[in-house]
């Protein structure tokens, strides 16, 4: 774990003493937009058209962030016209690399050793956390945007006169509803969890504890009324949920201390992750042993030993009975 200060690698852990013990997330840097005609998007500039090959994703199959982008390229059908090179789950003092002994399937694109470097190439003098999701510019050789977020919009549209897969995950009559589950499951689920997990007082810890499981139970009380967050129709919202879901009782439960209760003992949760996981791609995109590993044998801090846990032995393919 570390980050680059004026383009040097520096291995470093999360500050959290400046700020009693919470965990604090950084924003990304990268903030331009792909567009269907490479009009600028919502900020950033322009110049980044939509075009088969051009675009490249490198992702974590362990990070909830950049699993929504492989969601989202499964469910709009852009395995073909945007490649991925996959770090290995490993993070250690030189962060993400591209250590195919590991299980990474190497840099794709430039050969890379080190996540950090695909940064240093687009910003030598780049100051800040090197993370994952990164969507690459293949024609103008820089970063697109590191924010997944973001990226999820754009593959969600800009693509679509492309593929002519119109599907659409953040339609504008449900934009405020999808903004609106966005705003609490961020700070009180996907954040929640590894503000409990690398708290380093007891404090942040219960306060982050008790904000995860209170929204738990909101969700699964919403859930038991319709198939999914803001209706019957799949958007935005269920693929950023899902990505921390799936990997709650593997890692949450355990390794971040979320155990008042597994997911599992949810009465409409599994279901919900289980209809999730069944569409599509979707399952493709899953995968446990990078994810295990990844939180087990890289947080040194939490896990000295890096000793991978063998279970929880859940079958996601099993009936969900929600449609
Ligand atoms: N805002 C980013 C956050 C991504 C993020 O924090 N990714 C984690 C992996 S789960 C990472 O790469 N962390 C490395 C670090 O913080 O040094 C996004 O959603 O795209």
């Amino acid at each position: 774990m570390g980050m680059l200060v004026d383009g040097q690698w520096q291995d470093v852990w999360y500050d959290t003493e400046s700020t009693g013990g919470s965990f604090k997330r950084e924003s990304a840097r990268f903030r331009n937009w792909v567009t269907a005609d490479g009009a600028p998007g919502p900020e950033g500039e322009g110049g980044f058209a939509a075009e088969a090959g051009r675009y490249h994703l490198y992702v974590s199959l362990a990070c909830p962030w950049a699993h929504r982008t492989l969601i989202m390229r499964a469910l709009k059908g852009l395995e073909d016209a945007i490649d991925v090179s996959v770090v290995s789950p490993i993070m250690l003092a030189n962060g993400w690399t591209f250590n195919r002994d590991e299980g990474s399937t190497g840099d794709a694109l430039a050969g890379r050793d080190f996540h950090y470097q695909v940064y240093t190439d687009a910003a030598p003098d780049y100051t800040g956390r090197v993370t994952v999701p990164v969507l690459w510019d293949k024609q103008r050789n820089t970063i697109v945007s590191n924010e997944s977020s973001e990226i999820i919009r754009m593959l969600n549209s800009a693509f679509d006169g492309i593929t002519g897969n119109k599907d659409d995950y953040y339609p504008q009559a449900l934009r405020e509803d999808i903004e609106r589950w966005n705003e609490r499951i961020y700070p009180r689920v996907n954040n929640g969890v590894y503000r409990a997990g690398f708290a380093t007082s007891q404090a942040a810890y219960e306060e982050a504890y008790a904000e995860v499981f209170a929204e738990l139970d909101a969700l699964d009380a919403h859930l038991a009324k319709q198939r999914f967050l803001v209706g019957d129709q799949l958007t935005e919202a269920d693929i950023r949920l899902f990505t921390t879901l799936i990997r709650f009782d593997a890692v949450y439960h355990g390794h971040f201390k979320c155990n008042r209760q597994r997911l599992e003992d949810y009465a409409h949760l599994p279901g919900y992750v289980r209809d999730i996981f069944q569409l599509p791609g979707v399952s493709e995109t899953v995968d446990f042993d990078h994810i295990k590993t990844h939180y087990y044998a890289s947080h040194g801090t939490i896990n000295p030993t890096g000793v991978v846990p063998l279970g929880p032995d859940i079958d996601f393919t099993r009936p969900h009975h929600r449609g």
